[in-house]
């Protein structure tokens, strides 16, 4: 598994190997001892998988509050996407910075936004689908997001129009409206080691 530094502190980029051959390839998507290994023992207990269909959707910028924040490891399952990571921790060195990457099925990237991080995508292919797991489970009265064209975050979304957007996203408000329920607690465990 390669590991990588983004631009933003505590967001890592994690690309699996894979074994190729006359098939196809395989690949272990996760390993929890591996990530162990890397410093990122995290507790999965959800995976996620959602499609969408056209080409622009924006899902995002979605987190959950304590006591059920979630970390999260997403990459692509099929087409292209953009993936980004908000550092929301109030008092942290990066606070309110965003990094992007692409992750496609192609380069088998995966993306690890840390609790405390808002998250969000892209989509820049037809019918592209996002696989994640999650640290905790869905808790309705915990979702919040913070709007995706937010100028105060400045986030260069690689679209070519409107985005397609879903009502609730449509109507999110900006970080500087909401109080964030993250406070920067240090750097994290695996911060020097990727
Ligand atoms: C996120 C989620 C949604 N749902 C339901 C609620 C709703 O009826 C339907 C669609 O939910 P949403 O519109 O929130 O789906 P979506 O906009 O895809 O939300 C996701 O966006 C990305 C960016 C994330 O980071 C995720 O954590 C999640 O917030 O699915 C679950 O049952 N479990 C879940 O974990």
């Amino acid at each position: 598994m390669e590991i990588a530094e983004t631009g933003l502190p505590g967001v890592v980029l994690l690309t699996p190997r894979r074994f190729g051959d006359a098939r196809g390839f395989f690949s272990e998507s996760w390993s929890q001892r591996r990530m162990a290994e890397a410093g990122m023992a995290l507790d999965f207990v959800q995976d996620n998988h959602s499609l969408s269909a056209q080409t622009g959707t924006l899902r995002g910028l979605h987190f959950q509050s304590p006591p059920h924040a979630q970390a999260k490891l997403v990459r692509c399952g099929r087409g292209r996407l953009y993936d980004v990571a908000v550092d929301i921790r109030r008092g942290s060195p990066s606070f309110g910075r965003w990094v992007g990457v692409e992750l496609s099925f192609e380069n088998g990237h995966q993306l690890l936004v840390p609790e405390g991080f808002a998250h969000g995508f892209v989509t820049l292919e037809p019918d592209t689908e996002i696989v994640y797991k999650c640290s905790d489970y869905y808790a309705p009265d915990c979702d919040a997001g913070i709007a995706w064209d937010d100028p105060d975050l400045g986030i260069d979304w690689p679209l070519s129009g409107a985005p397609v957007l879903s009502d609730k996203d449509a109507a999110a408000p900006r970080l500087s409206q909401i109080d964030s329920p993250f406070a920067y607690e240090g750097p994290l465990p695996w911060e020097d080691r990727a």
